[in-house]
């Protein structure tokens, strides 16, 4: 458990450092290996035994050479015999190997995504959702979490790969012990290889941003929502040009990286070369000296050629499974930012104090400071306000004054960076988070379109109580939306969302009702944020829907807190309190009426919008 006063919500970030692809590795092949252990252990067997056909053939080449050589028909046929079953097991292998490791992708992949939702939904704070150098790091894993599927695939073909090499030192060895040497002049490419693909990992994670932006300017110019605003101001060529420049530097930094590797590949290349022609001086020496027969020619021959495509191959296998493994150390880098979190954020269900079934007293600020992790500007700094049971509060101020950001810090997507929330007295990290968000409900300017049935997308708003009928039509009448079943084609069944078969848009205002009617499904809630959530709707409805919302904060027995934001005053004057927030803190609080006789901002603000509709 974190302490409120000191900690805030913890940098979980371990760092800049992602996890070692050692234990990305170890990680990524437990999760296959639970995925399906049987598939996983066919894929790590099959895969390596099927790039051991090619050598072991250059070795009944030799069988065979001798052979012809003696004029000795039994061994020929022998030799003959085992070449065409090596070749043909190979192939077989390989088409079962290729079947089954489909089939193993498919279920990791399932598997990862599954744990993926719940790793990211699951975590307690918004940080690796909000912070732009966590989302830097997430973004190729959204993009590309396919590939860690690869994972164990990369693996058996790099162990395969390798298995080739060790069989062809043993066999080249075998004509002339110095040929063992010829892989020592492939270690500069296997150091290149690796250098060359944590480069180019670094590299990525440094455009990681420009990557996002540009993808952020395809997603303005392929969307409805701002379809209209790039019209109106005919930006789409601006987006085009945009969209290009922000590609050209991401792609000129990755490239640059890239040709760099590559150079040093060929230099590498090039040492093996030496080495190359060395072994045929040496072999060729031998037969002339009559220290070695054909057969060991023909075998040297075969192998030392290979031996280049086999430690280039063992090169690609290794960038490959690199590859892999940098995509998967982002999904373990979310994996332990989400287990520190547990670990940290609120407390543990076993050790949490109990969340009240009713407030009786108040939820209380206490000289509360924050600032976004990743960050250093102040949002709110040593903010004390009591938000009293059963009373409606409205928060006002300005764009960016803070008033989301203290909805967050109430609900515990953040935790303060010092001071303290206490509900009836107990601090908020003494609450398991999970069950003090049990306890709160409402509604958010950024509401979610959930896109499933009119009746789906109300009744997530208390998953604990069933789906009930009634209880989703009454919601839905109490946000104002009670017509809206009559007016979809199949009513609370309608599929929402203009995408699916069968599916129906909503207007804005629609979906806010919508929305809304979730925000009403939970039975006893302590806390009601409704944080603009009515921006599209007109001034009389917002208000009637407030007022509603309020009715049910005393009614419902919990004598929850209902906090409003809202930028309308005719709204919020009806509200109990009203908090005054500007710069980093409370400019003033009190009753409408104490407010307006006391002349400061709030009467400034209220006479000018009050103004508006004389
Ligand atoms: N995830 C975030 N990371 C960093 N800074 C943030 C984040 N969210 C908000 N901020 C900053 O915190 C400040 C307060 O933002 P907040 O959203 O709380 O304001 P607000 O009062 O709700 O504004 P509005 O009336 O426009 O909704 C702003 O300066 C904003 O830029």
């Amino acid at each position: 458990m974190s302490s409120p006063t000191s900690a805030g919500t913890p940098d979980t970030g371990r760092g800049s450092a992602l996890p070692g692809l050692a234990r990305t590795l170890v990680y990524t092949v437990r999760a296959a290996f639970r995925t399906d252990a049987r598939l996983a252990l066919v894929t790590l067997t099959l895969a390596p035994a099927a790039w051991l056909d090619g050598t072991l053939a250059a070795l009944f080449l030799k069988f065979l050479t001798d052979a012809a050589l003696a004029h000795d028909g039994v061994a020929v046929v022998v030799a003959v015999s085992t070449l065409v079953v090596t070749l043909a097991g190979g192939w077989v292998t390989a088409s079962f190997g290729r079947r089954l490791q489909h089939t193993l992708q498919e279920k990791a992949g399932v598997a990862l995504e599954d744990e993926l939702i719940q790793v990211s939904a699951g975590t307690p704070t918004l940080q690796h959702l909000e912070r732009s150098d966590y989302l830097d790091r997430l973004d190729p894993l959204r993009k590309e979490a396919w590939i860690v599927h690869w994972t164990l695939e990369s693996l058996a073909q790099t162990l395969g790969a390798l298995a080739q090499t060790v069989l062809t030192i043993a066999l080249l060895a075998s004509v002339q012990p110095v040929l063992a040497l010829l892989p020592v002049f492939g270690i500069p490419a296997l150091l290149v290889g690796r250098a060359a693909a944590l480069r180019e990992r670094d590299a990525q994670e440094a455009t990681g941003e420009l990557r996002r932006r540009q993808h952020h300017l395809v997603t303005l110019a392929t969307n409805a929502s701002p379809g209209k605003e790039v019209r109106v101001f005919g930006i789409g060529d601006r987006l085009l040009r945009l969209s290009r420049e922000t590609w050209r530097v991401e792609h000129a930094r990755r490239t640059r990286v890239a040709w760099v590797g590559a150079g040093w590949q060929v230099v590498a290349s090039a040492f093996f070369a030496v080495g190359f022609v060395g072994a045929l001086v040496v072999v060729g020496n031998a037969v002339a000296a009559g220290l070695a027969g054909v057969g060991d020619l023909a075998l040297a021959l075969v192998l030392a050629a290979t031996m280049s495509g086999n430690v280039g191959m063992v090169v690609s296998m290794f960038q490959w499974l690199a590859g892999c493994l940098a995509v998967g150390s982002r999904f373990l880098w979310l994996v332990d930012h989400a287990r520190d979190e547990h670990r940290t954020v609120g407390a543990s269900p076993a050790t949490a104090a109990r969340v009240p079934d009713r407030l009786r007293d108040a939820i209380e600020l206490a000289e509360v400071t924050f600032t976004y992790p990743g960050t250093s500007r102040v949002v709110l700094d040593k903010v004390s306000l009591r938000l009293p049971a059963g009373r409606v509060v409205a928060l006002v101020g300005a764009n960016g004054a803070g008033k989301t950001t203290l909805v967050k810090l109430l609900c515990g997507m953040y935790a303060p960076t010092s001071g303290s929330i206490r509900v009836d007295g107990t601090d908020l990290t003494e609450f398991d988070l999970t069950q003090w968000r049990a306890r709160c409900t409402g509604a958010f300017q950024d509401h979610a379109r959930f896109e499933v049935t009119l009746r789906e997308a109300v009744a997530i708003g208390d998953l604990d109580g069933g789906p009930g009928e009634r209880a989703v039509a009454d919601a839905l009448e109490a946000a104002g939306a009670g017509t809206l079943v009559d007016v979809l084609p199949n009513g609370l069944s309608t599929q929402l969302g203009p995408t699916w078969p069968g599916g129906t848009d909503l207007s804005g205002g629609q979906w806010q009702k919508v929305a809304l009617a979730r925000g009403l499904m939970r039975p006893e809630p302590l806390l009601t944020v409704l944080d603009e959530p009515t921006a599209s709707l007109d001034a009389p409805t917002e208000e009637a829907l407030f007022a509603g919302y309020a009715a049910q904060s005393g009614t419902r027995g919990a004598h929850a807190v209902t906090l409003l934001v809202s930028h309308r005053f005719s709204t919020v004057r009806t509200a109990d309190h009203i908090v005054v927030l500007a710069g980093t803190g409370v400019a003033e609080q009190g009753s409408h009426e104490e407010l307006v006789a006391r002349g400061g901002t709030y009467a400034q603000l209220y006479e000018l919008q009050a103004r508006g509709y004389r």
